[in-house]
């Protein structure tokens, strides 16, 4: 599991940290594994051209140590001192290892930048003259490392509030910053690393956690001699409708292919016909009225891709959530609890996943301000609605009330297209039919279908049914 922490959490803990050991330590710490990780970036040091970037505060002095060891083996290193102050003592060990100050045009002819304007220590927007020189690196030549954290994200959300670096590589210091999991500013991130300076013991519970394919690997049910298809969860589907049976195709494949014991569909005769020609697999109910009756039983339901929003959806919609079991709320079902909130009011767990439009809508929020504030938004939904909630976007969260939000990290840009949400719900639906939480559920979905949606792109564009069909392929590559 990779944890991450808000800049009090890890201000606290280096405190108690740096309480114990003499003055200086763990920026010489720091700067040892970020000078490492530059000169693995830039291949051969000696001669390159390296520009620090060095704010008024710690974020600087790490920057400016760093640069002495680059300077020491070689590298032509200049400084751009752009804060009020600067880290004098770092300063006068960077000109003793022949190191010079530098304007900002030096960042032109780098080759590599390192961003010590500001880490944990910042507060809101990237002022002047910080924001020009982070345009200017983003559009200059040289790699670009970050230092803690890339500027202009903030280190405990990822709010990006203004200009920001994008880094090639960050370097973050004993320990991972929520701000560098979560979008935006996970997308100003780069390539991660974590630089270790003995903060591991005194770090609280985390803000946040991105499960790795270890922690899925430990989560997921698998067959055995005792399995038979009804233990090995049977999902219901309530998906599709005359205008959208693609929806009811591709959740029920994505179910199908993520190892459900069995799925139940259930619909009206379009989609129901579409289903059958597709999946021979699922046992299917071609609905003539709105109710469950004869459907039999089922451990979890998957309700609302291309459902439809009429008065047959609404009714079906209300009898999939008087159920008992665990109900997976999606797409057209997100507008039918957004309008008639009473649907949500059940005892059995709700796991709902809205991309930031349906959390808009559902929340009556302005979609820009949860795009803008993906985790502060999940987390009040959750809390709020009493439900678990996976906001899905290109970096997953997954939100429950008193728990770290687990941020997904696997995917691919290629995912952005058509009916990708509907195969993860139906992913996520077969966990929960198999007894996954739905906070598990939610996380271990949007891991292998990040993982798929990868494996199906591979580079190119996919197509939706590629992704449902590359889950038995993720699931392979976990082991
Ligand atoms: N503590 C430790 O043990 C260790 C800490 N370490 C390192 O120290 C870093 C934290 O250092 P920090 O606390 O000095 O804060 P930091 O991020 O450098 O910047 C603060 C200054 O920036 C300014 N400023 C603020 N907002 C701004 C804005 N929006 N736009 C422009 N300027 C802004 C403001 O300065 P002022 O405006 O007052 O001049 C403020 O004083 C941490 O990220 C890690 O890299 C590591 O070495 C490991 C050990
Ligand atoms: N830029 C992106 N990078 C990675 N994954 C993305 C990106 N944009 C969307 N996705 C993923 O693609 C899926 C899209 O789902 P959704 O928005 O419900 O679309 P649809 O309703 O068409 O199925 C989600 O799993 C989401 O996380
Ligand atoms: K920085």
């Amino acid at each position: 599991m990779l944890t991450a922490y808000t800049a009090d959490q890890i201000r606290t803990a280096e405190q108690a940290l740096m309480a114990r050991l003499p003055e200086g330590t763990l920026m010489q710490r720091a700067a040892a594994g970020l000078a490492a990780r530059c000169a693995g970036l830039l291949g051969r040091v000696y001669g390159s051209r390296v520009v620090l970037l060095a704010g008024s505060g710690d974020n600087g002095g790490d920057a400016l140590y760093a640069g002495v060891r680059l300077a020491r083996r070689g590298a032509r290193v200049e400084a751009v001192l752009a804060g009020s102050r600067v880290h004098e003592a770092g300063l006068a060990a960077l000109k003793l290892a022949g190191g010079r100050i530098a304007g900002p045009e030096a960042v032109d002819r780098a080759d590599l930048v390192v961003d010590g304007l500001v880490g944990i220590g910042a507060s809101g927007a990237l002022r002047e003259p910080y924001a020009t020189l982070a345009g200017r690196v983003n559009r200059g030549p040289g790699l670009v490392v970050a230092v803690d954290v890339p500027s202009g994200v903030d280190a405990s959300t990822g709010r990006v509030a203004g200009a920001a670096v994008r880094a090639h590589l960050t370097v973050t210091m004993g320990a991972c910053k929520t701000g560098l999991l979560v979008d935006p500013g996970a997308g100003h991130t780069g390539r991660l690393e974590l630089v270790d300076i003995g903060l591991g013991a005194f770090l609280p519970d985390p803000d946040v956690a991105a499960l790795t394919g270890g922690d899925v690997t430990d989560l997921l049910p698998m067959p055995d001699a005792e399995s038979d298809k009804y233990r090995r969860g049977v999902v219901g589907i309530a998906a599709g409708s005359q205008e959208y049976t693609g929806a009811a195709v591709l959740a029920v494949g994505g179910a199908l292919r993520a190892g459900a014991g069995m799925v139940r569909y259930v619909g009206t005769a379009e989609p129901v016909a579409q289903v059958r020609a597709h999946w021979p697999e699922a046992v299917i109910t071609q609905l003539d009225r709105p109710s469950l009756d004869g459907v039999g039983r089922v451990q979890a339901w998957v309700l609302g891709p291309g459902l439809g929003t009429g008065d047959f959806a609404h009714e079906l919609a209300g009898k999939v959530l008087a159920s008992d079991v665990p109900v997976l709320v999606d797409a057209d079902a997100l507008t039918l609890v957004s309008r008639d909130a009473a649907l949500l009011r059940r005892s059995a767990p709700v796991l709902i996943t809205p991309h930031a439009g349906e959390l808009a809508r559902l929340t009556r929020v302005p979609r820009e301000r949860v795009e803008a504030g993906r985790l502060e938004h999940a987390r009040r939904a959750a809390a709020e609605l009493g439900v678990t909630v996976l906001l899905k976007g290109a970096t997953t969260l997954v939100a429950e009330e008193e728990r770290p939000v687990r941020v997904n990290r696997t995917g691919s840009s290629w995912l952005a297209t058509a009916g990708t949400g509907d195969v993860l719900a139906g992913v996520a639906g077969v966990l929960l039919a198999q007894g996954l939480s739905c906070y598990d559920a939610g996380s271990c979905a949007a891991y292998l279908h990040g993982l798929a949606g990868g494996l199906a792109a591979d580079g190119a564009p996919l197509v939706t049914a590629d992704v449902a069909a590359a889950i038995p392929a993720a699931i392979r590559s976990l082991s």
